[in-house]
């Protein structure tokens, strides 16, 4: 399997063998699925047979076992999802709104206070809001304790994910190793990362128990009154609180480093095409005007603003080849034989650059989502793609579009993104380049942030 881009060589192979595309490596099947179509086809329409995760022991031996999105396809995982689901559906991630908006209001004060720093502010802005909805746990400072444990435990899993990094992948006995023999030195750290996620799982966990009878609010802490509610319930307690400390975890894991690369992304997208800035600040002026910070009330009037928002997950796809999905049994799709098991690979890459569908795909042109002063609803939507298929889409999504919205729209009203510059005056060119694992990082990415007037810092600081 290529390790480099893989995208772009099964874009290849897919134009040159057609949108359905199967390897077979020690046994085990792959399918890429080459089109926007095909994705619609099979994972959408037919999720019933679609919807399975590949389990392998790099899962647990990495700390993804709080990540319920590796879960097999079952009732497990069913239990899992409606837990999640029901504090992060649409009107659930609506009450989150005031919460949010304060905190983007602390995010651009600390933009103000110190600069140099925004990737560390984004990350901050987006753990600290989690840790309090989840748990209602005020973080003091970068320093915390608990976003100590937070950037532990998450430090493990994605390298799992890494194509060939760990044999174990494809020889499972090789975990049995002792840990004392050469080579074996890959032991010590899976006992590592194990030992950061339990204390994600189980800290803050802890601290909602012990605040349970206190009248405090928070999304962990309504899971356990509705447990305590429900005792006789088809799960044993330990059952529940498990699945309950699984769904407060997976929310860093599974939404912290793709939604601040995506802003990340937006604020590259800016420096890099300045014309786009310009008219998204435009909007902000006319719209919010310059005597308060943008609300979410704002945002149906904020077309341009929303256009922008759509361009960045169709032109950086955090995730380029998805989460890959599995065959619960064996099937036939036009015409081939898809056996049990088979891993399949949506190149959701292709299908947010295709040219057929996207003018001069490369390109930062978040007008094509525009038609008459209007979201285009003609137009593909990034949306259906990027945040995965039919019963695993991101179930995570609402809130994630929240964060993006509110946090881009308050720093791009007070100030100005640019790329900075070099001794020789010259901008320094951002670039794009994938970090490890199947997640995608914009790399060295460096700004310059400046307040926008003078009058930003009493509009921060009332
Ligand atoms: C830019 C932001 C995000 C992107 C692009 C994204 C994308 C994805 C994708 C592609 C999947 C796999 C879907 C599939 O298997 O087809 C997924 C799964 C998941 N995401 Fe997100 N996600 C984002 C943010 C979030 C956030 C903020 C949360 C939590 C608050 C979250 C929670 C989850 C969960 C729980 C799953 C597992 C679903 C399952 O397997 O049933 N995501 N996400």
């Amino acid at each position: 399997m290529p390790k480099v881009h893989p995208w772009l060589i099964y874009r290849d192979l897919c134009s040159k063998y057609g949108d359905i595309l199967h390897f077979r490596i020690l046994g085990h099947s792959t399918v890429i699925l080459g089109s926007a179509e095909i994705m619609t086809q099979y994972l959408d329409k037919r999720s019933a047979n679609t919807s399975d995760r590949k389990q392998t022991p790099l899962i647990e031996l990495t700390g993804g076992g709080l990540n319920f999105g590796h879960l097999p396809y079952g009732t497990w995982w069913r239990r899992h999802r409606r837990a999640f689901w029901q504090h992060f559906n649409p009107s659930a991630v609506a009450q989150y709104e005031s919460y949010q908006h304060a905190m983007a209001h602390k995010l651009v004060g600390d933009i103000l206070r110190d600069p140099l720093r925004l990737p560390q502010h984004l990350q901050f802005n987006f753990n600290a809001t989690l840790m309090k909805l989840l748990y209602n746990i005020d973080v003091n400072g970068d320093d915390d304790k608990h976003l100590a444990i937070v950037d532990a435990a998450l430090s493990g899993a994605p390298q799992g994910g890494v194509p060939g990094k760990f044999l174990i992948r494809y020889f499972p006995f090789l975990r049995y190793i002792p840990d004392f023999l050469p080579g074996a030195g890959f032991q010590k750290q899976f006992a590592r990362w194990q030992s950061t996620a339990n204390a994600l799982k189980n800290v803050p966990f802890e601290h909602v128990k012990a605040f349970l009878h206190d009248g405090q609010e928070s999304i962990i802490g309504r899971l356990l009154d509705a447990l305590a509610s429900s005792r006789a319930g088809q799960m044993s307690v330990a059952e529940e609180e498990e699945l309950i400390k699984n769904v407060g975890a997976i929310s860093f894991d599974a939404g912290a480093d793709t939604t601040i690369s995506t802003l990340q992304a937006a604020l590259l997208a800016l420096c890099l095409y300045p014309d786009v800035l310009r008219k998204v600040q435009a909007e902000l002026d006319t719209v919010v005007g310059p005597n308060r910070l943008p609300d979410f009330s704002d945002s149906s009037a904020l077309v341009y603003l929303n256009a922008v928002i759509k361009e960045t997950f169709r032109w950086f796809n955090v995730v380029p080849l998805g989460v890959p999905h599995c065959t619960t049994a064996d099937d036939e799709l036009n015409g081939y034989f898809i056996p049990k098991g088979t891993v399949l690979l949506p190149n959701v890459w292709v299908c947010m650059h295709d040219p057929e569908v996207y003018d001069n795909p490369h390109e930062f042109r978040p007008e094509r989502f525009i038609k008459d002063g209007q979201l285009d609803a003609g137009a593909r939507d990034p949306y259906e793609y990027v945040f995965g298929f039919g019963r695993r889409i991101c179930p995570g999504r609402h809130y994630a579009e929240a964060v993006i919205f509110i946090n881009l729209a308050s720093i791009l009203h007070l100030f100005d993104v640019s790329a900075p510059r070099a001794r020789n005056e010259q901008p320094i060119v951002h670039e794009m380049r994938a970090s490890d694992g199947y997640l995608l990082y914009p790399e060295r990415c460096l700004f310059t942030i400046k307040p926008r007037s003078a009058e930003v810092e009493s509009l921060i600081l009332g």
